[in-house]
């Protein structure tokens, strides 16, 4: 027989050296251990000097996951206590570059892999998990047909779930034990992992249609039945499958797209905070989209909103909202528009007199004036400087947001943008970035990631228990985030900054349960919702165990 198994080889429970003699004694492990007994802080500081040695960023990533697989604890202790330093390792930027290699690097994983080839294993893959209806509060789901602006990578974007509950649990607090990072592997169309021999997905190209459609609503059936309380997190799918799969189920299930209601919720935030700074007015801005797919027209969608809440009619909210995708502004003779680009389409005959026939990016802001310009292409260095001066030159201080991620495909650094406005451009932008110095003012760039608010408003649908993710409380969750910071000083954020993200999750998820319960969708009553949000948020300590003789431990 080889030896047994045991708690150390357990990620939720093992604690290594912070065991104390007698839990060694209680738990069988005595001897298996150096004598030193240690505690949490300890055992940190030895792992992040370990952490500091990797070679690179994705080396770094590699460790911090093999933490993970090891002892759940220190890994979320390192990660809460350097939150701002590892969110671009175990997040964006670098996730990417781990998504890249994955198959390469593979050693294990903490995910559920569905397969479409195999649609009868979906029950049995949840049901390896051992966990009950009440055991899961969220599930991270992805078929990574558009990984951040890199593209299709099957099997290889599992990572992405599991970047985003990493983010979740050290943001928000979400209970790390009781998450599911699921890939949903129908093939890819990523030739480059088809004939690579590490691929380690199905080797086929992408499944699409009424399979694909049948394997979406299967997921979505089984995970549902079978944890009934979890919100349903899809990330990273391609532009119409995000759309369907969003507005065909949003009322039937507990579902959120990360892509296009996260974005979209984290760009309303940085346009409430730049609203205070120019003094506009929703009603009255100008939105030029470029690259209009999932993120873009997700945003586009709740700006919209926004207009008619501010009491724009729909056809003048209409009015203010531009497209430019890859064959430029998008008019309404275009053939083929996909559904998500039609509603914004702009009537052809608005181009007739542009010159040249021209409609690209540069024409399109010289005859917009756009206030708010929004780049959610993957088109890296698109807002060239004829860009941004043409932009800076159409209003006094022009809204900024080049979102795209990894930093790789961003389409303008605020290194260039800040000197190229002559710093009147009020930017945010995915990925994190230093500071700008220009003119004497200190340029503090907001991250408009959508992690600063999709962790509070899980964390606020799981408190509140919410049958749905509604409208309201993502304007509540938007709110929230630009609620927490001044603008009032020249070169300010116009985004809280990342180290402070558990506490601004905190106060986002609360104005998220409170929208819930507004709006009639919540399903627990709190008799006080700050403490309740406060008790679910679980923290990286070990806490109390009980052994097997109902005794506790204490660490
Ligand atoms: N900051 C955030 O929180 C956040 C959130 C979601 C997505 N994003 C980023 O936004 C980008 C787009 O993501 P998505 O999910 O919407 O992808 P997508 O594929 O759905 O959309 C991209 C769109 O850009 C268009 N496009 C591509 N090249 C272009 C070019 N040269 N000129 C004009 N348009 C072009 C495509 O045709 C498509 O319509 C990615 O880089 C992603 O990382 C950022
Ligand atoms: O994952 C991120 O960093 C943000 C966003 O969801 C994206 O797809 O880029
Ligand atoms: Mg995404």
């Amino acid at each position: 027989m080889p030896p047994k198994i045991t708690v150390l080889q357990d990620r939720f429970r093992n604690r290594g050296t912070a065991f104390t003699l007698a839990q060694r004694a209680e738990l069988g492990i005595t001897g298996r251990l150096p004598a030193a007994v240690e505690t949490l802080d300890e055992q940190a500081a030895r792992a992040y000097a370990q952490l500091r040695r990797q070679p690179s960023d994705l080396q770094k990533y590699i460790f911090l996951n093999e933490v993970h697989n090891r002892n759940q604890v220190l890994y979320f202790k390192l990660l809460t206590d350097h939150l701002e330093e590892l969110l671009p390792v175990v997040y964006d930027p670098t996730v990417g570059d781990a998504i890249e290699q994955w198959s390469t690097d593979y050693r294990d994983s903490r995910a559920v892999y569905l397969s479409i080839d195999r649609p009868a294993d979906v029950k049995a893959s949840f049901e390896s998990l051992g966990l009950g209806p009440d055991d899961v509060d969220l599930v991270v789901v992805s078929d990574a047909q558009e990984i951040l602006g890199i593209g299709d990578w099957g099997v290889n974007g599992t990572d992405i779930s599991i970047g985003k509950l990493a983010v979740y649990t050290a943001a928000a607090g979400i209970d790390p034990g009781r998450v599911v990072a699921v890939n949903l592997d129908v093939g890819t169309d990523n030739e480059k992992l088809l004939n690579s021999p590490m691929y380690l997905g199905n080797r086929h190209a992408r499944v699409d249609g009424k399979r694909y459609d049948e394997f979406i609503a299967l997921f979505l059936k089984t995970a549902s039945e079978m944890f009934p309380h979890a919100l349903l997190h899809f990330e990273d799918f391609g532009p119409s499958n995000a759309r369907r799969i969003l507005v065909g189920n949003a009322k039937k299930y507990r579902i959120f797209n990360d892509d296009m209601q996260g974005t979209g919720a984290i760009a309303m935030a940085s346009v409430f905070s730049a609203l205070k700074v120019t003094g506009g007015r929703w009603s009255e801005q100008r939105l030029l989209v470029f690259g209009a797919g999932t993120a873009g027209t997700g945003i586009a969608d709740q700006i919209y909103a926004a207009m008619l809440r501010d009491g724009a009619t729909p056809a003048e909210a209409e009015n203010n909202v531009w497209l430019v995708d890859v064959n430029g502004l998008v008019t309404d003779d275009m053939p083929g528009l996909p559904d998500y680009q039609q509603v914004y389409a702009r009537p052809a005959s608005e181009v007739h007199g542009w010159a040249h026939g021209r409609t690209d990016l540069l024409t399109t802001i010289e005859h917009v004036k756009p206030t708010i310009l929004l780049g959610t292409s993957t088109a890296a260095g698109a807002f060239t400087e004829d860009v941004v001066k043409a932009l800076a030159g159409g209003v006094e201080r022009p809204i900024l947001l080049p979102l795209s991620n990894p930093t790789s495909r961003i389409e303008v650094l605020p290194s260039d943008a800040v000197p190229w406005s002559e710093g009147r451009a009020l930017i945010a932008v995915g990925i994190p970035v230093e500071p700008v110095e220009y003119d004497g003012v200190t340029y503090t760039i907001g991250q408009a990631n959508n992690a600063l608010l999709y962790p509070g408003l899980g964390l606020g649908t799981i408190v509140s228990g919410a049958r749905h993710v509604t409208d309201n409380m993502l304007l509540a969750a938007a709110e929230a985030v630009a609620g927490q910071v001044d603008v009032s000083k020249p070169g300010a954020s116009l985004l809280p900054p990342v180290a402070n993200l558990r506490a601004s999750s905190a106060t986002v998820a609360l104005a998220v349960a409170e929208a819930a319960a507004a709006d009639g969708v919540a399903t627990k009553a709190h008799d006080n919702l700050v403490q309740a949000v406060q008790d679910a948020m679980w923290s990286p300590v070990y806490a109390d165990e009980v052994l097997s003789d109902g005794r506790k431990t204490h660490s």
